[in-house]
């Protein structure tokens, strides 16, 4: 842990800015949360923790309940997001289970109309746009496996399942992209916000990325988790495409993985809400690279005992992780499986990512379609679901098209 207690928070609505809100922030520590434009960036530490292992959720969200206990907050705009917020990202695996909790020295937001400015102890805030950051120049290269390599895991999970062992295991690989000098994540965050804007293009202690997957929103005590798994690549031809949607809500494999993915949400969901809407058959949600079953869960938050006891987005993200579409089902199998064959560590792919304010109003994304910078390198990372019928070849093309998002950006 860093940092000692702000004092005072303070949230002003500015005026509109034109404009992309990732132009307002340095290079140094940025923090972003962006789909369609709006979200919230954020830049500074004021405070921040790390914490590992299975009890990396209960640690950030104690740290956190504990630092805003400590905190005058004048808030003239009170929308979820304004006064103090923090920023996530989580490890994938209870071990190690590498999380952090930032929470920033400056954050501006937008909804819709509404702009507003946070700051901490008087920090002040320059809202006029920086410098650009500079095109990376990169070469690509396997990671800890290459294609050969994971097919041969993939067909393991296939004879696994054809068993009887499990149902359904995600299977994730990586690639390293080496550039010539340290890269400024904001050159990648940039063209993500522009590219994928029906996505949520994050950052956070240098995990980045464009997830089109909502792990958990908790609003005003609305609760939304949009699922996604089963997949098909775009061709660039749209007739072609809409056909393929088509064989896509029609196919009885991408149908059962999806299906294991919905119920594993809505199971998890279910204890701390009432008044759930689960859809029975999925839509298709189209991406510039692929196209994905998706399917939009929402609930009613229970109260809690007292005012402010309902249960935070972040236990609830908690609770939901890992999700069938990134783990299998059951969990704890699929987990042990993952560990077992997949040979890499996720680190953060594929653990929640996001953010909170005081009331425990957030939004966690999954942390897909996504890389983690270190200095002049990164780690893509992407990963299918696998079940049954699935065939080595074809997932291993799933996993390409889903390296497209970070890969374009990075070039
Ligand atoms: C695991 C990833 O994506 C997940 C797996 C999907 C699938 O197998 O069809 C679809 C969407 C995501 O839930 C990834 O992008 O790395």
């Amino acid at each position: 842990m860093s940092g000692t207690a702000p004092r005072v928070v303070t949230t002003v609505a500015v005026d509109t800015i034109d404009g992309s809100l990732l132009d307002l922030v340095p290079a140094e520590s940025p923090l972003s949360w962006l789909r369609h434009g709006d979200g919230v960036v954020g830049w500074g530490s004021v405070a921040s923790i790390r914490t590992t292992g299975p009890t990396r959720f209960a640690d950030a969200a104690k740290w956190w309940s504990e630092l805003i206990a400590n905190v005058e907050i004048i808030d003239e705009v009170d929308q979820p997001g304004t006064g103090p917020i923090c920023f996530g990202t989580f490890g994938f695996a209870d071990e190690p289970g590498d999380s952090v909790l930032v929470m920033p020295e400056v954050v501006v937001g937008r909804r819709g109309e509404v702009t507003w400015v946070t700051t901490v102890d008087g920090a002040s805030a320059d809202l006029g746009p920086q410098p650009a950051p500079h095109a990376p120049t990169v070469t690509f290269a396997d990671g800890a496996r290459n294609g050969e390599e994971w097919m041969s895991a993939v067909a393991e999970a296939v004879a696994r399942i054809n068993r009887g062992d499990l149902e359904k295991v995600v299977l994730a690989r990586d690639l390293l992209a080496t550039a010539d000098a340290p890269i400024d994540v904001r050159w990648p965050l940039a063209r993500l916000a522009e590219e994928y804007p029906t996505c949520w293009t994050f950052h956070v202690d240098g995990m980045f990325g464009a997830t089109p997957e909502m792990l958990v929103r908790r609003e005003r005590g609305l609760v939304t988790s949009r699922v996604l798994a089963g997949t098909i690549r775009r061709t660039g031809d749209d007739e072609r495409d809409l056909a393929l949607a088509a064989a896509l809500a029609r196919s009885s494999k991408d149908l059962e993985e999806h299906e294991y993915a919905v119920r594993s949400v809505a199971e998890a969901l279910e204890p701390h809400c009432t008044g759930m809407n689960v859809p029975d058959v999925p839509f298709v949600l189209h991406l510039p690279n692929v196209m994905h079953l998706a399917t939009d869960v929402t609930g009613v938050v229970h109260d809690g005992a007292q005012a402010g006891a309902a249960v935070s987005s972040l236990r609830l993200a908690e609770a939901l992780h890992p999700s069938a579409a990134v783990g299998g089902t059951p969990t704890t199998t699929a987990v042990a499986l993952i560990a077992e064959i997949e040979g890499m560590d996720r680190g953060r792919y594929a653990g929640p990512v996001g953010w909170m304010d005081a009331s425990g109003d957030g939004e966690w994304g999954i942390a897909l379609r996504s890389g983690e910078v270190d200095g002049d390198t990164v780690r893509l990372f992407a990963g299918c679901g696998i079940v049954g019928d699935s065939v080595p070849e074809a997932e291993l093309a799933e996993s390409q098209a889903k390296f497209v998002p970070v890969r374009d950006a990075l070039s």
